[in-house]
Formats: structure tokens, C-alpha cells, sequence
């Protein structure tokens, strides 16, 4: 058993990346939106919360990295016999902010992403990132991607593809 904590960014190509129908409900989705001139800004939901910036903290990983832990999760299945169900954690153990993340998809597209202050999401957790020990000691799997990475790469494949894999703009009548 796999658990994801928050996958983002895109294939180094820029060829594959997220493309969510409608409004992106999920924080790059959305920030990329607004990068690309499709929304006009980001609605930031809390920052009263007890962080360092007052916005709540996830583990985003890398895309890649996340499809590398299904690959040496794989490998471990198909060399143990009677493995049984076991869960592993997939994410980088370290935790970032709202507020940091929209600072590092700046740096990384040079757009400035207007950000709205809103109340909290009805049931959002303050703080979420992953005890990473066990898929290191026994998938030999750990993520190798920081979020400037993670937002280099989810910007190429936002530039490339500012309507995702329909082209043009499909919420244009
Ligand atoms: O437009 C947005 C979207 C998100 N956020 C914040 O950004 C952070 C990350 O949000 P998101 O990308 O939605 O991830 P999660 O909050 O970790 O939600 C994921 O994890 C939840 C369970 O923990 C599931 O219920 C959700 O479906 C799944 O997307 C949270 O603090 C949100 O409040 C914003 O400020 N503005």
C-alpha cells in the first residue's frame, strides 16, 4: 500500500502534466492557472494557522519521484515472497507553506501569482508530511526533488500547454 502525500510538477519534457476539468480544486493546479493568465488570482485558504507563516505546511513530491517509489515498490513485491500488505509512505518528509510555495513557482516562472486571503478550508490539517524511514530502509527509495523542481518542471509543462492536452481554451464558448 502506497500513500501519496502531495504529488505536483510534470515530466522534465513538459509533454505531461496535470490537467484538472473545471476549476482545479488542489494548490498548483490552481496556482498554475493563474500563472497562465487563466484566473486572476489564488485564493489562499488560512493563514492564522500555527506555522511559520501562518498557511498551512504539506509534503509535495515530485511526480516523478513518485512514479521512481512505485518502480522500487514493485521491485520489493516481486522479491518477497509473502510480503502481505505492508504501507509505505511516499513523500519527501519535509513540509512547505502556501506562502512558500507560491514565493517558489514565482521564482521558477517569473510570474507574479496575486494572492486573495480567504478562511480556512473546511478541513484542512495545519500540518501533513510523511515519516520517510521505512521506504528508505526497505524500498531503498527516497525522493530525490526539492520544490524548486517541482515548480521548474510544473511551470515547462504549464507554458507548454497553457490549456492542458485540449489546445485551446476549453472554457472559451
Ligand atoms: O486554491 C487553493 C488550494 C489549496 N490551498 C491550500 O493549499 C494546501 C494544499 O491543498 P491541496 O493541494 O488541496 O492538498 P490537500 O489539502 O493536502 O488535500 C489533499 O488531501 C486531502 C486529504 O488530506 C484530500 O481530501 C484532498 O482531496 C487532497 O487534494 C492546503 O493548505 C489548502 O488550504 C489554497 O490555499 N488555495
Amino acid at each position: 500500500m502506497l500513500r501519496y502525500f502531495n504529488p505536483i510538477g510534470a515530466h522534465r519534457s513538459g509533454d505531461i502534466g496535470e490537467d484538472p476539468r473545471g476549476v482545479p480544486n488542489n494548490l498548483l493546479p490552481y496556482i498554475q492557472h493563474v500563472a497562465v493568465g487563466r484566473r486572476p488570482e489564488l485564493n489562499v485558504y488560512g493563514v492564522d494557522y500555527p506555522t511559520r507563516d501562518g498557511t498551512a505546511i504539506r509534503d509535495y513530491i515530485h511526480v516523478v519521484d513518485l512514479a521512481d517509489g512505485h518502480i522500487s515498490a514493485l521491485e520489493k513485491l516481486l522479491s518477497t515472497p509473502d510480503i502481505g500488505c505492508v504501507a509505505y509512505n511516499l513523500g519527501t518528509g519535509r513540509g512547505a507553506t502556501v506562502v512558500e510555495v507560491v514565493k517558489a513557482f514565482e521564482e521558477a516562472s517569473g510570474k507574479k501569482i496575486p494572492i486573495k486571503i480567504c478562511p480556512r478550508r473546511p478541513g484542512d490539517s495545519t500540518e501533513v508530511y510523511a515519516s520517510t524511514d521505512k521506504a528508505r530502509d526497505e524500498l531503498a527509495w527516497s525522493a530525490r526533488f526539492g520544490i524548486e523542481d517541482m515548480c521548474r518542471d510544473q511551470w515547462n509543462w504549464a507554458r507548454k500547454n497553457p490549456f492542458g492536452y485540449s489546445g485551446g481554451n476549453p472554457e472559451k464558448k
